[in-house]
């Protein structure tokens, strides 16, 4: 086959690729309340999406969806291409931290190892390719000295790095992260982003829920605005208008926060 043609064979090969992840028109109840309302997301190996918006907009419910963690009034999520609890489980899940047992006496390796379970079943017991997973993880979040410590002893930092080797340890294809960067030092918040900037280059879907705008318009290759429904999806360089912003959480134009992240209405 010649460079062209070959060429040719994997931009065909790509085109029939299902989407990573597809979300459409997701509808939540939770409450008796409305929280998601015809929700569309799609997401492809590769993107680094940067899921924002207000508080209580439905970022979280959103990712909870997907994992098949919440009831959907209406609406599919399929995952390369299927909707099946299996297709579900494969994926990479980092909730925030304050939502892991942290008292629970366990070390790093047996918290990762945890993050298998689904793909290990309660009752069997883990295998060399459990153990070669875990390893690989904890390494990769630069945990290996500190992987038979008690969870329990580990900074806030070290923690959400459990938490990311955890969702790792199952070789996702499909990574979600519900605020990963909440109460981080700057250096930790970089050795992540750039961990998820090359999880997203080896082509991985990464999905992440994040306060920091400015973080994520820098950082992320696409971003989602949400507010019940998804407003807006783009490259950072297709949302910068500020009305858009301003609808998504409910503020003027004009505010400074958004003049803080560089998005500015003409005068
Ligand atoms: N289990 C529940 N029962 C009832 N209402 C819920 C439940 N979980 C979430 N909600 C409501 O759903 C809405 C969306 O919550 P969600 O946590 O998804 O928002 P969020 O965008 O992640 O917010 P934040 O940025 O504050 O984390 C909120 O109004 C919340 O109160």
């Amino acid at each position: 086959m010649t460079a062209a043609a070959e060429r040719v064979a994997v931009a065909a090969a790509a085109g029939t690729q299902a989407t990573a992840l597809d979300v459409r028109d997701l509808h939540v109840v939770l409450g008796g309340r409305l929280v998601l309302q015809g929700a569309d997301l799609q997401v492809h190996g590769g993107d680094f999406l940067g899921l924002i918006g207000p508080n209580g907009a439905g970022k979280t419910t959103l990712l909870r969806s997907v994992l098949g963690l919440v009831p959907v009034a209406s609406g599919t999520v399929q995952v390369a291409g299927r909707s099946s609890r299996a297709a579900r489980a494969g994926v990479g899940y980092v909730p925030q931290r304050h939502e892991f047992a942290w008292d629970f006496p366990i070390s790093v390796e047996d918290a990762v190892l945890s993050g298998r379970t689904r793909r290990i079943g309660l009752l069997r017991r883990a295998r060399v390719d459990d153990y070669r997973a875990v390893r690989d993880a904890v390494d990769r979040v630069g945990l290996t000295d500190l992987r038979r410590r008690p969870v329990g002893q580990l900074s806030g930092g070290q923690r959400q790095r459990v938490l990311v080797a955890r969702a790792l340890a199952l070789r996702p294809r499909v990574l979600l992260l519900d605020e990963p960067f909440t109460g981080l030092d700057m250096p930790t918040q970089e050795l992540l982003t750039g961990l998820f900037t090359e999880l997203a280059a080896e082509g991985v879907a990464v999905v992440m829920t994040t306060h920091d705008l400015a973080g994520a318009l820098y950082s992320c290759t696409r971003i989602a605005l949400l507010n019940r429904t998804v407003l807006a999806t783009g490259t950072p360089a297709e949302v910068r208008d500020p009305d858009l912003w301003a609808r998504a959480f409910q503020i003027s134009p004009h505010s400074p926060l958004l003049r803080a992240i560089g998005l500015e209405v003409p005068a």
